[in-house]
C-alpha cells in the first residue's frame, strides 16, 4: 500500500509508530501535513498539491488530525476520499466525533449508555437545567476543553449555579452532566479497531482528583473489561462510523457509560500500558479492509 499519514508532526509518538509499522510491513509511508496541502476543487479531477508536488497513487490515508485543525484537516481528507483513497477513518465520521453535542445525540439515538447530560445556550433557567440532570453534584464541561481542563465538579446546587453562570458569562459553550461518583476517579479507555476492542487501559486520577486524565496526574494500567463494556465500546465507535476509535467509559452502577469517542486516539499511553503493538494492528486491519472508493459516502465526502 502507499500510505499517507495525515499528521502535522512526524516526531509525535503515534505518527512515528504508524510510519514504523507501515514500513515494517513493506508499505510506502509518507507523513503529510494537511496545513501544507492546497487543493484544486474546481476541476473534475480533484488534486492535492503538497509543497512542490502533486500527490498521486495513494491507496490509504490514516488521519491523525488534531482538534485545532479539524476544519481544514477534514477538508483535505475529504479531497483524498474524492480521489478514491481509502480513509482509515472517514472525514464525516471525524467531523461527527469532534462535535460533542452531535456525538452524544447520536449515541443516545443508538441506545448507548451515557451519563445524563444537559445542554443549554442561555442561562435563563439554570435551576431547571440542573434538575434535568438530577441535581448536584454535577460535572460541568467546557465544550472546547481538553486534557481535563475546563471540567469542573460542582458538589452543591449553589456551586453549580455559580460555575454555570460564570462560564455562560464568558460566552463559553458548556454541558452539564450527572456525576458518576462510583467511577472513583477512574475511566476505561477502550481502543477499538474495526468491530473489536483490541486493547484497554484503566486511567486512575491522582489522589483526591475526580479527573483521570494523564495530563492531570492520572496513571494508566492494564485492565480486563467485561463483555458488556466491550459491546458498548464497539457500538459507540460504530454509531460514529469510526473504524479506529478510543472510547472512554465510566464504570457506573447501571453499567458502562460512554463519556466520549475519540477519532484520533493516541498510541503512546495504550501501547505502554498494555504492551500491545497497536500501530501494527491498525496497519494490519487496513491491509485487510482497504479498497478504492470504499467510504460510506462513496468518495463524495
Ligand atoms: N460525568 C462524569 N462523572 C464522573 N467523572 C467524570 C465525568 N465526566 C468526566 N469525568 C472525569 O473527568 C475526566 C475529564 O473529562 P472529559 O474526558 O469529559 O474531558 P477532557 O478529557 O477534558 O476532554 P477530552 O477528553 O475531549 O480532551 C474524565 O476522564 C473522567 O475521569
Ligand atoms: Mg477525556
Ligand atoms: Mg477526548
Amino acid at each position: 500500500m502507499k500510505i499517507a499519514v495525515l499528521s502535522r508532526n512526524k516526531n509525535l509518538y503515534s505518527t512515528r509508530r504508524l510510519v514504523e509499522e507501515g514500513i515494517n510491513r513493506g508499505h510506502e509511508v509518507h507523513v503529510i501535513d494537511c496545513l501544507h496541502c492546497s487543493m484544486n476543487i474546481t476541476s473534475a479531477k480533484p488534486q492535492i498539491h503538497y509543497h512542490e508536488e502533486v500527490l498521486e497513487g495513494f491507496d490509504v490515508a490514516i488521519p491523525r488530525i488534531g482538534a485545532s485543525v479539524t476544519y481544514y484537516g477534514t477538508a483535505v481528507l475529504r479531497q483524498f476520499e474524492m480521489m478514491g483513497v481509502f480513509p482509515v477513518n472517514e472525514s464525516v465520521a471525524i467531523t461527527r466525533a469532534r462535535d460533542k453535542l452531535r456525538s452524544l445525540q447520536l449515541l443516545a439515538r443508538k441506545g448507548v449508555g451515557m451519563p445524563v447530560t444537559g445542554f443549554a445556550n442561555k442561562p435563563d433557567n439554570v435551576p431547571e437545567l440542573l434538575k434535568m440532570v438530577g441535581g448536584a453534584p454535577v460535572v460541568i464541561k467546557l465544550l472546547q476543553g481538553t486534557q481535563g481542563i475546563g471540567v469542573v465538579l460542582a458538589e452543591t446546587r449553589k456551586a453549580a449555579e455559580s460555575v454555570i453562570e460564570a462560564f455562560m458569562g464568558l460566552k463559553a459553550d458548556i454541558l452539564v452532566q450527572e456525576f458518576i461518583k462510583e467511577a472513583g476517579g477512574a475511566d476505561i479507555r477502550c481502543f477499538v479497531i474495526g468491530d473489536k476492542v483490541i486493547a484497554a487501559m484503566k486511567r486512575q486520577g491522582a489522589e483526591g482528583e475526580f479527573r483521570s486524565n494523564l495530563h492531570r496526574g492520572g496513571t494508566a494500567s492494564l485492565v480486563r473489561i467485561t463483555p458488556e463494556e466491550r459491546r458498548t465500546a464497539v457500538m459507540a465507535a460504530k454509531s460514529m462510523g469510526l473504524n479506529v476509535a478510543g472510547v472512554d467509559l465510566l464504570r457506573s452502577s447501571r453499567g458502562p457509560l460512554v463519556m466520549e469517542v475519540n477519532s484520533s486516539p493516541g498510541l503512546e499511553g495504550i501501547e505502554n500500558a498494555t504492551g500491545k503493538n497497536v500501530a501494527a494492528m491498525i496497519i494490519n486491519w487496513t491491509e485487510k479492509n482497504y479498497k478504492p472508493w470504499k467510504t460510506r459516502t462513496k468518495g463524495r465526502g
